[in-house]
């Protein structure tokens, strides 16, 4: 029995990268509630709340036996304090104002889950963000940009300009870390199309 694959995600840019890997799926939205624990660190809230959406995934297919549902979670990570995406202008230019001319680490976890079993991997990558002045950040933050962005930026977009440095992995910055799940589609017996 060929397993059949969900994304549990309702973002466009995973949508995308999973298409990279060229298998067949199809989309569940999922909501779950982003909030980290006392005294979780944040490598373990990110890959809880991946597993959650999964889970919440499967859970919303009921009685697919053959179904594998694959959720992820990025976080920007500096200092130990966890950076969510930003409610709004002002927390988005803070968020900017913090990570200029500063190294910090974005954690990307995926988990795919079915009936018989769970499995996960995380990828950690460090970006370094150049300097950045104030009327640079109200550049950035007025394109709506940073806007559903974990820490208000996007690798993958303008944000591009203000990485001096990545030392890791450009999907897994954007949201699905391609070479690990890659490792994992294939463990779960999921391969691309022909
Ligand atoms: C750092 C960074 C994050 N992001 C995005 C990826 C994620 O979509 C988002 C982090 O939020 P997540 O909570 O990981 O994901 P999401 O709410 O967008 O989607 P879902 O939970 O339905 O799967 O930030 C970029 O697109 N580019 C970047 O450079």
């Amino acid at each position: 029995m060929t397993p059949v694959l969900y994304l549990a995600s309702q973002s466009p840019r995973r949508r995308q990268l999973l298409e990279q890997f060229g298998a067949d799926f199809a989309v569940l939205d999922v909501d779950v509630p982003e909030q980290r624990a006392q005294g979780e660190s944040p490598r373990d809230y990110v890959s809880r709340v991946a597993r959650d959406k999964a889970r919440a995934g499967l859970a919303a297919l009921a009685h697919a036996s053959d179904a594998l549902v694959l959720g992820a979670d990025t976080e920007v990570v500096l200092d130990d304090e966890v950076f969510g995406k930003p409610q709004d202008a002002a927390a988005a230019a803070a968020m900017l104002r913090r990570l200029s001319g500063r190294t910090h680490a974005v954690i990307s976890a995926v988990w795919l889950v079915g009936a018989t079993g769970e499995q996960c991997e995380v990828c950690v990558s460090q970006v370094r963000f150049a300097m950045l002045d104030e009327p640079t950040i109200a550049t950035y933050v007025a394109t709506g940009e940073p806007f559903g962005k974990a820490g208000a930026y996007a690798i993958q977009g303008r944000g591009a300009t203000l990485v001096e440095h990545l030392d890791g992995s450009y999907s897994g910055v954007m949201g699905l870390p391609l070479f690990e799940t890659a490792r994992l589609l294939r463990r779960g017996g999921i391969s691309p199309a022909d």
